[in-house]
């Protein structure tokens, strides 16, 4: 099986392929003719769907609900022109850093 980052890789690239296509066609298409403001209410509506999976479901409804998220992510990230190695070097770079140490560091900057 593909690395999970694989998968989204090739994942963000047929979506970004899908820009300017048949609405008719493309589920991908449609967001992006609907424009940005409906791409990331469908990301916020599948945010809250993974939520309550999570809170009151089982995880079969969890994986399907958090495959959902991550797809209507990479439309938002497409959209915005965000590409994901750019998310993974931030990840990257925070790897090792305690997010307790780093929110500390952040009290003591503010
Ligand atoms: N991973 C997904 C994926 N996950 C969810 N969805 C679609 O997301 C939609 C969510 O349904 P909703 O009823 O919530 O959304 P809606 O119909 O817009 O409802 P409203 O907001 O209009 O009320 C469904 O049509 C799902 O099929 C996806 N559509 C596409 N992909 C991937 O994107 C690829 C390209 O898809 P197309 O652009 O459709 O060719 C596919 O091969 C898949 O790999």
């Amino acid at each position: 099986m593909a690395q999970g980052s694989e998968i989204l890789e090739d994942l963000y690239k047929t979506i970004v392929s899908r820009r300017g296509g048949d609405p008719d066609k493309s589920y991908t298409a449609k967001l992006f003719a609907r424009g940005r403001g409906k791409i990331a209410q469908k990301f916020g509506e599948e945010s809250v769907e993974t939520v309550i999976a999570a809170l009151s479901e089982g995880r079969e409804e969890l994986t399907a609900e958090s495959a959902d998220m991550l797809y209507h992510l990479l439309v938002l990230w497409a959209d915005c022109g965000v590409e994901p190695a750019k998310v993974w070097a931030e990840l990257e770079r925070r790897l090792g850093v305690s997010g307790i140490d780093e929110k500390k560091s952040r009290a003591k900057k503010g």
